[in-house]
């Protein structure tokens, strides 16, 4: 009797101390469980006089049916309990701002190449473009760089075959316009060029801008007054200069540069205390070259440029190693736009 109540008031006071279902459950086991406490009693009552087993039989059913009815109900509370824990831990705060992934972004190459595009369309410029893979004929004898030009050298150009190159300037894509289309005309063509060189400076593959305008009565006045509002556009109103120059595609050819952005003039690294910047290159487009696409040289006369993207994007950003375009290093592209 003694120890069947002594059992009851052990499993009161534990329940009161139990806080997880998990001890429950053991306690459970320990009590009622086929090793359990209770149950090993209840086993021992065979031993027990015919007359005192009826009796002490009911006292272990009654304290069976105590346990068994307040585990129950505390199993139902635990539970209970575990389940409004576990709903509150999973709480979704929809309120809480979005993690998202990050907005894209043009490269700077891409977004100065537009800003330079743009301003030529405002001034009636088409845009066109070609392809990378260029015969030799386009990329240098329709432009008058004759077989012995050193810039024909395997250093500079990557060749496919004897007649085939990478384009080493967008110029190609001016020859085959001129072959589709009849003058007057203005266009722009941006796009990659590539030359066989690599260094601190050159980068194999990279970005140039050509521009050309081809009509009666085209002269070096149009030339210089389109290239000033152009640059005027891009750095603000500065100073500009032509400079006498050679290609052999243009003749005259001149250097186009920009006063230093830096320094305005006064010399610093890096116009390399010349106080000016070289911009693009530039010229009357050379009546061979006209004649090439059988324009007739006679009749119509035009100007051309080409810049570098890549120089112009580390001047606007105050880039100063060109290789960062290429290195598709995230922390220097979030940087722009
Ligand atoms: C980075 N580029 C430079 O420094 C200089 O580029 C230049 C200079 C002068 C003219 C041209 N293009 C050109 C195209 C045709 Cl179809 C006819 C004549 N000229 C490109």
């Amino acid at each position: 009797r003694e120890i069947i109540n002594a059992l009851k008031d052990e499993v009161a006071t534990n329940l009161t101390l139990i806080i997880s279902v998990k001890e429950l459950e053991d306690l459970k086991i320990e009590i009622l469980g086929k090793k359990g406490k209770l149950t090993d009693i209840m086993k021992g009552m065979r031993n027990l006089s015919k007359e005192e087993r009826p009796v002490i039989g009911q006292l272990a059913n009654e304290v069976r049916d105590f346990i068994t009815n307040e585990i129950d109900a505390k199993m139902i509370e635990l539970k209970g309990i575990e389940k409004l824990k576990r709903m509150s831990d999973e709480i979704i705060d929809i309120t809480l701002p979005g993690r998202g992934t990050g907005t894209g972004r043009l490269h700077p190459i891409t977004e100065t190449m537009d800003f330079l595009k743009d301003i030529f369309i405002e001034m009636g410029f088409d845009v066109a473009a070609g392809p990378e893979l260029e015969t030799t004929f386009n990329n240098f004898d329709a432009l008058n760089i004759p077989e012995t030009h050193s810039s024909r050298d395997l250093q500079d150009t990557f060749y496919i075959d004897n007649k085939t190159v990478l384009r080493t300037h967008t110029s190609p894509v001016q020859i085959r316009y001129m072959q589709d289309k009849t003058a007057p005309f203005r266009m722009v063509c941006p796009g990659k060029v590539y030359r066989s060189d690599y260094d601190v400076s050159h980068t194999p593959m990279f970005h140039q801008m050509e521009g050309l305008m081809v009509g009666e009565n085209i002269s070096f006045a149009n030339l210089k007054a389109i290239l000033t509002e152009f640059v005027n556009k891009v750095f603000g109103e500065t100073n500009v200069r032509f400079r006498p120059h050679f290609f052999p595609f243009t003749e005259p050819s001149a250097e186009m540069d920009v006063e230093c952005v830096i320094c305005k003039g006064k010399g610093c690294r890096l116009c390399k205390n010349t106080g000016w910047l070289e911009i693009m290159g530039c010229g009357m487009v050379d009546p061979e070259v006209l004649k090439s696409v059988d324009y007739d040289a006679d009749k119509v006369s035009g100007f051309a440029f080409g810049m570098g993207i890549e120089r112009i994007a580390m001047l606007r950003h105050g880039i100063d190693d060109l290789r960062a375009f290429y290195d598709n290093d995230m922390r220097f592209l979030k940087q722009f736009n």
